[in-house]
């Protein structure tokens, strides 16, 4: 019997009509014809021939849950991811206490579970190496290294240890119930072995050069404070230098390594070309750096300030380099508008981007400038894949019932005052878009309708380098 039947949904380019059955959270059915409905009429959701993708992935969110809660926390930040049509994220680990540590893992652990909407997973961060296996075991997304705040001898250390965590069975207290997913009610009780870990955990990057940054910071506070300066306080060269490197680290290693927020050209060039020469690399490129040029730093100041900065046209991306990067991740990073109201040169970087990035790429996606393959493939597939994230990422038999609905003729103008989020600014306020998320599902549950939040227990993702895709 189901739970719920989810009907008339278009799940791809064609106009062909499919009914998806869920029960217990999971999609177990995949029809054209109308299955046996459950008993109960408002089991059953309509959603009258409207495209349906699975639930986006966002592999790079700041909730800043614990410690910076004034600028976002999981509640909020997971209600933006749900609006925005997200139904898991990887949190970021640069909060207060940083994710570095298994007892700061496990605080976060606990928090997300008891606050988020969504399912979410955690990145780990990089200090204390003789934390690392004790971490690797709570299976972190990635260990994610900000290159801007490391010297090269703690980045060789770094990647040397993260590269160890040999492929062994790891036992001891773990959180997880057989089945890997987490128990909450019975915190770090439960003494099950885990699944070997089948390879070394993922590094994931934010790659600028910290001398180049120093440098070209002072040399750029000398001008004053024009906020056009910040484009070359972190200029292109300081990304292009940090990837070099990185690669390298990556190709003595053989690790595997991910990008974050990939900003310029030449950055993208020596990935791309690392990756056919058989390093196991992957790229992020985010909402602001897709779609916007420095000239935005004149325009909206502070509020489009953010690292690695806005690139100009000759260094940006754009649209059509978009076949060439693996994820697109929105690196939304809250901060307060008093904060951003100081000088240019003390306002923290970070720009919102969960409730935008859908409806501007569903907007591409009428003017026929991307196709639904595409988003799937940035948003929800790649995302699953390269953090290994079991069960999601696909609308398939046996996957998780991740889905959104998506109404590609509803109109809207971006306005941060109705956001979720806490952050209630965006250098995107103003656009003009088509197409909307207006249902976000996770595990079967209806999240976000219309823009509506309904309460949901999000639950905590373990990497697990078994799955297969
Ligand atoms: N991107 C940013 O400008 N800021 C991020 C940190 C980061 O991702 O580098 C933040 O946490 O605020
Ligand atoms: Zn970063
Ligand atoms: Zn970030």
């Amino acid at each position: 019997m189901l739970d719920l039947c989810v009907t008339n949904c278009r799940l791809d380019k064609t106009d062909e009509k499919f009914s998806v059955g869920i029960q217990d959270g999971k999609i177990v059915s995949i029809k054209k014809s109308v299955p046996k409905l459950p008993s109960k009429p408002d089991e059953i959701i309509d959603v009258k021939g409207k495209l349906v993708l699975p639930g986006l992935i966002d592999a790079h969110v700041h909730f800043r849950d614990p410690g910076l809660t004034v600028k976002e926390n999981f509640f909020t930040g997971s209600a933006a991811a749900a609006t925005g049509g997200f139904t898991t994220i990887l949190d970021m680990p640069n909060t207060l206490p940083p994710t570095n540590t298994p007892r700061a893992f496990r605080e976060k652990m606990k928090i997300g579970g008891k606050r988020s909407l969504v399912d979410f997973g955690l990145h780990a961060g990089v200090d204390d190496l003789s934390k690392i296996n004790a971490l690797a075991q709570l299976r972190p997304a990635s260990f994610k290294i900000f290159m801007d705040l490391a010297d090269d001898d703690f980045l060789l250390e770094a990647f040397s240890k993260i590269n160890g965590v040999h492929n062994n069975p790891l036992n001891g207290t773990s959180d997880h119930t057989q089945n890997g997913t987490q128990d909450h009610t019975r915190h770090g009780t439960q003494q099950h072995p885990l699944n070997e870990i089948q390879e070394h955990p993922l590094i994931s990057l934010h790659a600028e050069d910290p001398e180049r940054v120093l440098q070209c910071t002072e040399q750029m506070k000398k001008k004053g404070s024009d906020p056009q300066l910040y484009a070359w306080a972190r200029p292109p060269q300081a990304e292009i230098e940090a990837t070099r490197k990185a690669l390298s680290l990556a190709g003595k290693f053989k690790q595997r390594i991910h990008f974050c927020h990939v900003s310029t050209k030449k950055s993208l060039k020596l990935i791309i070309h690392a990756k056919n020469s058989g390093i196991n690399v992957t790229s992020e490129i985010t909402p602001h750096h897709l779609f916007l040029d420095s000239g935005y730093l004149k325009g909206y100041g502070n509020l489009a300030k953010t690292n690695p900065p806005l690139r100009d046209d000759e260094n940006r991306l754009n649209m059509n380099y978009l076949p060439q990067i693996d994820i697109i991740g929105t690196d939304h990073a809250p901060h307060t508008l008093e904060e951003k109201e100081k000088d240019l040169w003390n306002a923290p970087p970070g720009i919102p981007g969960l409730e935008t990035i859908l409806p501007l790429l569903l907007t591409q996606l009428n003017q026929g400038k991307i196709n639904v393959e595409d988003i799937k493939r940035l948003l929800c597939e790649n995302p699953a894949k390269i953090f290994r994230i079991p069960h999601k990422g696909f609308i398939a038999e046996g996957m998780d019932a991740d889905l959104v609905v998506v109404d590609l003729e509803r109109e809207g103008v971006v306005d941060p005052d109705n956001f979720q989020s806490k952050a209630k600014y965006s250098p995107f306020k103003g656009f003009k878009t088509k197409g909307m998320p207006v249902m976000t599902l996770v595990r079967g549950k209806l999240v976000m309708a219309d823009g509506e939040i309904r309460e949901n227990q999000g639950k905590f993702v373990y990497l697990d380098t078994a799955v297969e895709y």
